[in-house]
């Protein structure tokens, strides 16, 4: 008989208190062990419409609800007597009348009685802001669509009507009673135009561990996954995934593969379940999962020990290091001494002296730099020859053979400069990995997991070639390329890595609200290709809950906005959020002190975010855009996007081309993209007139 635990009762779950909750954990315990057990007092629920809904005493006072069948034993609920009765007398379980996934249906005539919770908008003085008036006519959206297809789609008989008559406006209200698939697929056919009707179950498939089913309840098989379920603070992406997210985690595949997927899909969570199952299922698997930076890579080593349940017998199998700190660590073995690292701080100076003994005129110190980093540094050019050979994306428009010559010589001493001090760049470090690893039969790991890979640069990708043993399960990539903000485009292909046919993108959006979501794809194409020509397609995503629209605000001044944001956060608090639930961004750290005097405005304690912060607790986080990658927050405010902040006129300034003109504006939407994405529920905008001209993208976004 199958053991399952629904996600409607882990939430239920959290909401009780400690003492509680410990009640709890014995009873269902004592009911896996032995749901036969004669102290376990079971009551049917005579007031449910599905007769399989049983109480079962944990206390005086609390009841878990759980549904029995010959087959299955699923713990579906649990609450205060009262409560729990009343849940299980409105609910009913059934199956897709398609693919056959159960479900727990809220039974319609009872509903009346359900307040649906509503966000709050927070008011702000009037006159400061120009958002957009959101229309007032809302067409209903599936009127054209029948009873048989809403069926199909899986919604339950008792809420055909509803969702019928459902339209932009209040069509999440309706979400909490109908089961996610269904949701997906009406979100889709609202966004396409076209509705995708699932295929049919095969004959035998058990109700309980269908694909979509799991995305709700978990087939809990010992005790040790019980525990796992039951003792850690309780987070869904943890236990129950999405099917196009699972067929990732224990998919077979030919070759290198990648996940891509807009912000806020799941990509890392499909990342973390994967390493999770590769170090179970091959206990001779060496498993390296890195990312862009530390805090990132430290982020994902705490979920990664929340996913093998602490397990110092898997722990010991896995690196969890960002890209630099792979290179440093595999340097160092080899070497058999640290390398000394030379930083921004050492290659400018050195480039300006080489500049100035080799009197190379009519280039900035920023070319120089760019030209160092993007393309001498990163392919790790050895020579004049090699120079004029680099595959050069964008930038081979504007230089001639005669540039690079007088260039070159500048370089090549910049680098004697370097070497001269014992330093190494980044890139030097990673290419001496992988020129150590390239052609050794024994690599230092199985197989490597790479999460935001969309910032991978050149040298780092090399490494990882390099480094990966020749098994087409050995790659895996998560990332995406409307959030790429470090690194210039460049071929995969070329340095060997074909994820072509292998790429999947996830649709489903569990961090944003639609709302959030809808106004943020508006700042990207629909369709970004990479080099090798790979498309990412952001159509078709949908987020699963509702929340506000965002607000775009255009202050008079700097000190009205700080006023008017300030407001913000306050009433924010007021409403309940957590400081640590707020992050404040800005283009770059220049303008930081505008957000630190709006969150002193609203009688809080700023906390700037750096490479190293990681603990935010009691306070407002504040940051440039680039530090926001990989958080996220209840609300999100992106202030002081004015003209020429936003995107960055000193880079426009100094663009070469219209090719690297492109470029720029690429990477300042995609920054500005990973900011307003960082937020779940609530997201703010502001600027001091005349604004960005991003906005513009962003206001049309509301549906
Ligand atoms: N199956 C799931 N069930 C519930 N929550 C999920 C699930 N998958 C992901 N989430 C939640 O959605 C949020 C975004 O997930 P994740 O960080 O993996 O997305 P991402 O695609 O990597 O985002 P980004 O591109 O912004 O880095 C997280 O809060 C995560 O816990």
């Amino acid at each position: 008989m199958n053991f399952l635990l629904a996600d409607t009762f882990q939430s239920a779950l959290a909401k009780l208190n400690n003492d509680e909750q410990k009640a709890v954990k014995l009873t269902v315990f004592d009911l896996q062990q032995d749901p036969s057990n004669p102290g376990l007092q079971f009551h049917r629920i005579d007031g449910s419409k599905d007769p399989n809904f049983w109480s079962l005493r944990v206390n005086r006072d609390i009841r878990l609800i759980v549904h029995k069948t010959k087959s299955s034993f699923l713990v579906a609920y649990v609450d205060h007597h009262d409560d729990a009765y009343k849940w299980a007398e409105r609910r009913r379980i059934d199956k897709h009348p398609r693919t056959g996934a159960a479900r727990i249906v809220e039974v319609r005539e009872r509903v009346e009685e359900i307040t649906i919770p509503r966000y709050i908008e927070a008011k702000l003085p009037a006159p400061a802001i120009v958002a957009e008036a959101p229309s007032k006519f809302y067409p209903p959206l599936f009127l054209k669509l029948s009873e048989e297809d809403l069926l199909n789609a899986g919604v339950p008989q008792d809420w055909i009507e509803d969702v019928r008559n459902a339209s932009e406006d209040n069509f999440f209200d309706l979400a909490d009673y109908i089961p996610d698939e269904a949701i997906e697929a009406l979100m889709d056919y609202v966004d396409t135009g076209k509705l995708v009707v699932p295929g049919e179950a095969a004959p035998d498939c058990d109700p309980f561990v269908h694909p979509d089913a799991q995305r709700r309840f978990r087939v809990m098989d010992n005790v040790e996954e019980l525990e796992q379920a039951l003792n850690y603070p309780w987070d869904k992406w943890a236990i129950y995934l999405h099917p196009a997210q699972q067929q990732l985690v224990d998919g077979s595949f030919s070759g290198p593969t990648r996940v891509a997927g807009s912000a806020g899909t799941g990509k890392t969570v499909v990342a973390l379940h994967r390493a999770a199952h590769i170090l179970r299922t091959d206990r001779q698997a060496k498993l390296l999962l890195t990312t862009f930076s530390s805090p990132l890579s430290n982020a994902l080593e705490h979920k990664l020990k929340q996913l093998l349940h602490d397990d110092v017998n898997l722990d010991h199998r896995v690196s969890v290091l960002p890209f630099e700190g792979v290179a440093k660590q595999l340097f160092t073995l080899v070497h058999a001494h640290d390398p000394k690292m030379a930083r921004r701080e050492h290659v400018a100076p050195a480039l300006t002296q080489a500049a100035k003994e080799l009197n190379l005129e009519g280039f900035t110190d920023r070319f120089l730099m760019s030209e160092w980093r993007n393309v001498v540094d990163a392919w790790q050019i050895d020579g004049h020859e090699a120079y004029a050979r680099v595959p050069r994306l964008g930038r081979k428009n504007r230089l001639g053979n005669r540039q690079r010559e007088k260039l070159w010589p500048v370089f090549e001493r910049a680098r004697e400069i370097l070497a001269s001090q014992n330093r190494y760049t980044p890139a030097t470090v990673f290419g001496e990995v992988a020129a150590y690893y390239k052609d050794r039969p024994n690599k230092p790991f199985t197989h490597i997991i790479v999460d935001e890979a969309q910032d991978l640069g050149v040298p780092e990708l090399k490494m990882i070639a390099a480094m990966a043993p020749n098994d087409p399960e050995s790659l895996f990539f998560a990332g995406d390329l409307g959030q790429r903000i470090f690194q210039e485009p460049f071929s995969w292909l070329g340095l060997g890595i074909d994820v072509r046919g292998r790429s999947h993108t996830l649709k489903v959006n569990y961090r944003t609200s639609h709302q959030i979501r809808q106004s943020a794809d508006k700042l990207l194409p629909t369709v970004v290709r990479d080099v090798d020509g790979i498309k990412e397609d952001r159509r078709g995503t949908v987020s699963v809950f509702n929340g506000p629209d965002p607000e775009i605000q255009v202050h008079s001044d700097e000190n009205e906005e700080i006023r008017v944001i300030g407001l913000a956060i306050h009433e924010a608090l007021e409403e309940g959020l957590l400081p640590e639930e707020i992050g404040v961004f800005v283009r770059s750290s220049d303008k930081l002190d505008r957000a630190r005097k709006a969150v002193k405005e609203a009688g809080q304690v700023p906390l700037e975010l750096s490479d190293r912060v990681e603990d935010r607790i009691g306070r407002v986080a504040i940051g440039t855009m680039h530090l926001a990658k990989g958080l996220e927050f209840r609300q999100v405010i992106v202030m002081a996007c004015d003209e020429e902040v936003l995107p960055d006129q000193d880079r426009i300034d100094t663009v070469a081309d219209e090719v690297e003109l492109d470029e720029v504006y690429d990477t300042e939407r995609h920054l500005f993209y990973v900011a307003c994405t960082r937020a779940r529920e609530k997201l703010i905008v502001s600027g001091v007139s005349p604004a960005s001209e991003f906005f513009a993208d962003l206001k049309g976004g509301v549906i």
